[in-house]
């Protein structure tokens, strides 16, 4: 194994622009810059044809804003409405977007063609062959059709933004046309929870009971709009070469996008059913069997204890808003956190959906291929190619993990608790660029959503242990037996581990392979190598301790210094707990108990030791510093 070469990168999977430049993006939003731009784009000129350009993240007409308010545009005017998608398959390759993924939007495309065909809408496909034409063939689209008001809904990624600044300023040169971008993905608006200070939301927990109380006092923010009314019928012929566009086949895609064959295809489209008829009925179907009992399950990837409804949010195939309005029916019209435990647990997920689109938001940079926490930019990852592949291919000689990774490979899909394990196996265990495991999940999920899998990747302290992972959250080992068929008449807790249960002759037998690395040796090295600055913060207290500080203070240690003292004893109980940790989660909850109450403690005595006097500055500045290091860590972790 060697270490690979820091970031930036000429690897296009590891590439991200430079710190300075990750520092200006964040201080100038590029969402900013696009409400800055469509201030300018308002026309109250006379609608002329009106569009609704399609993204694949709105892949519906129910309960779609920017649709809806197209339509009701061209009702006030003597034009119709029409209907665009942008087809862009070097953006397909730029993301990795899976070929299972790549086929659910295009059977989307092909159920909406015929949905909006039948209201005399037509829905046209135009190509953008290389991504910089983008905004330039929807602006020819525009001036060929005589567009008057064009609507989008935003999409939160960097790259999406900018092209949406871009069409907003050739819009401004038109005359009498007008570009519209609403918010439709989130309940709430990404950025508008702010902090008693005012600033933006960026912890989980806050946001979450904000989210509760905004959506309690304002019901109306899961009202839902109707899908558009029909065209006149003479805009069948009018538009005849829009209404023939075709929705591209399989075989017009690059060849990234192919999948091994029919067989693979036909068994993804039978899990992954297209549109938005079969994900409603995956929502009532889940509410009816499985939403009760979520609360307890959802932990255990061998009940299959999710919604699977993933695929139909991330793009935009349901509405979230229509969503938790069956949501809020089923649980007797109660508010999201008072009524069923399930529906407060599966509701909790989809804040988390929504938080990550704050993030996006507000700190722009996570999008570009860099981490929220930009300390972890600095850890030292190694190649190891031999490694990477077995985690590809789901042989890595440790069973949970593997089950993961042969689920993905085979559905599209993977249950979250694996998500978790096996991107905490990738990053702490084979010390790999998370990143190269980030491009992989692209890759390969039908799911991929660039907010949720970036935030998903987010590296932190945590390492988790797979065999505790599995034998807490797959206690009977049937997720195991599943998906690695070698371990199938493994009995009992052998399946876990059994390299290290099993005699030699009884392992050699199963054909399994032996574990890649030895878990406790490499959780090791990852707490050296990814703790390691944060231990160099804690030892700024112990210098402070001993300094000449100390000396000065007189005999007896001054108070700041054993406020000092005390905070390092605090950040060491904290960082003892995350390394115990195991994720699991009732160990998980009560860890979290305690790390809270000692953050707590961290913040009480900062501020004791803040009111101590200035000759105590050293001892002060090196309490900040741990005290930023606590912070991010129960950050990391999802403490906070
Ligand atoms: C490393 C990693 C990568 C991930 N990549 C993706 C991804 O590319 N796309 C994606 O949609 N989710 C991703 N997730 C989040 C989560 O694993 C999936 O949303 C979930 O497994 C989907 O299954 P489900 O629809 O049955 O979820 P349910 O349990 O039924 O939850 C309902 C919905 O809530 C949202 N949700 C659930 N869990 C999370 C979560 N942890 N974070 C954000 N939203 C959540 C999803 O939209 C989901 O469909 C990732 C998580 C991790 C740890």
């Amino acid at each position: 194994m060697s270490k690979h070469a820091r970031s930036p990168s000429s690897d296009d999977v590891l590439r991200h622009p430079t710190t300075k430049r990750a520092k200006e993006i964040d201080k100038s939003p590029p969402m900013t810059l696009l409400e800055e731009a469509l201030t300018k784009n308002k026309g109250d000129h006379k609608p002329r044809n009106v569009l609704h350009w399609f993204r694949a993240k709105d892949l519906r007409l129910e309960d779609n804003r920017a649709l809806h308010a197209a339509a009701q545009k061209a009702k006030e005017g003597k034009g119709y409405l029409l209907a665009m998608y942008l087809h862009s398959p070097k953006d397909l390759e730029w993301h990795g977007t899976s070929p299972a993924r790549t086929d659910f939007i295009m059977e989307n495309l092909r159920i909406m063609q015929d949905q909006l065909q039948k209201r005399h809408i037509p829905l046209a496909i135009v190509t953008a062959a290389e991504r910089g034409e983008k905004a330039a063939k929807v602006m020819e689209f525009v001036q060929e059709h005589d567009i008057s008001h064009m609507y989008a809904n935003i999409e939160y990624e960097v790259d999406e933004l900018r092209r949406d600044i871009k069409v907003a300023k050739l819009v401004q040169a038109e005359k009498e046309v007008s570009f519209e971008a609403l918010h439709d993905q989130t309940v709430i608006v990404p950025g508008e929870l702010k902090t008693g200070a005012g600033g933006p939301m960026k912890v989980f927990t806050p946001y979450h009971k904000a989210w509760l109380a905004e959506t309690k006092s304002e019901p109306s923010l899961l009202d839902t709009v109707p899908v558009p009314e029909e065209n006149d019928k003479k805009a069948a012929k009018e538009f005849k070469k829009l209404f023939d566009t075709k929705v591209p086949s399989l075989a017009d895609l690059p060849d990234s996008k192919q999948f091994e064959g029919t067989k693979e295809r036909d068994q993804i489209r039978k899990l992954w059913p297209a549109g938005n008829a079969a994900g409603m009925k995956r929502l009532g179907d889940f509410l009816q069997k499985k939403i009760g009992t979520y609360a307890e399950d959802r932990s255990n990837p061998a009940l299959d204890p999710g919604s699977r409804l993933s695929a139909y949010f991330s793009t935009g195939v349901v509405s979230v808003r229509e969503v938790l309005k069956k949501t809020k029916e089923f649980n007797k019209n109660k508010h999201f956190d008072a009524g069923d435990a399930g529906v407060a647990s599966w509701v909790r997920e989809i804040v988390f959906r929504e938080h990550y689109r704050q993030i996006m938001v507000v700190i722009p940079h996570n999008s570009l291929n860099l981490p929220q926490n930009m300390k972890f930019d600095n850890v030292q990852w190694e190649d190891d190619p031999d490694g990477l592949q077995k985690w590809y291919d789901g042989t890595t000689g440790v069973p949970f993990i593997d089950a993961g990774m042969r689920q993905l490979n085979a559905e599209a899909y993977m249950h979250n608790r694996l998500r978790m394990n096996t991107s905490s196996y990738l990053r702490a265990n084979l010390l790999i660029d998370y990143r190269r495991g980030e491009r992989w999940f692209a890759e390969k999920l039908i799911d991929w959503d660039l907010s949720n899998n970036t935030q998903g990747w987010e590296p932190s302290y945590t390492v988790f242990n797979p065999v505790v992972q599995a034998e807490k959250c797959d206690p009977d080992g049937d997720y195991i037996r599943k998906w690695v068929p070698e371990l199938k008449g493994v009995k009992g807790k052998a399946v876990f581990a059994p390299h290290a249960r099993l005699s030699k002759v009884e392992f050699e037998k199963l054909g399994y392979p032996k574990p890649h690395v030895d878990y406790t040796e490499s959780a090791a090295r990852a707490k050296a190598s990814i703790f390691a600055d944060l231990l160099d913060q804690t030892k700024g207290i112990a210098a402070a301790e001993t300094s000449e500080e100390h000396h000065r203070l007189g005999e007896q240690p001054g108070r700041a210094i054993k406020c000092a003292y005390d905070l390092r004893m605090d950040v060491a109980t904290i960082e003892a707990n995350v390394v115990e940790m195991t994720g699991a989660d009732g160990k998980g909850r009560e860890w979290e108990g305690v790390a809270r109450q000692r953050l707590k403690r961290v913040w009480e005595k900062l501020r004791q030791l803040k009111k101590l006097s200035a000759r105590e500055d050293q001892a002060i500045k090196e309490g900040e510093k741990v005290k930023q290091g606590a912070e991010e860590l129960c950050w990391c972790c999802g403490v906070m």
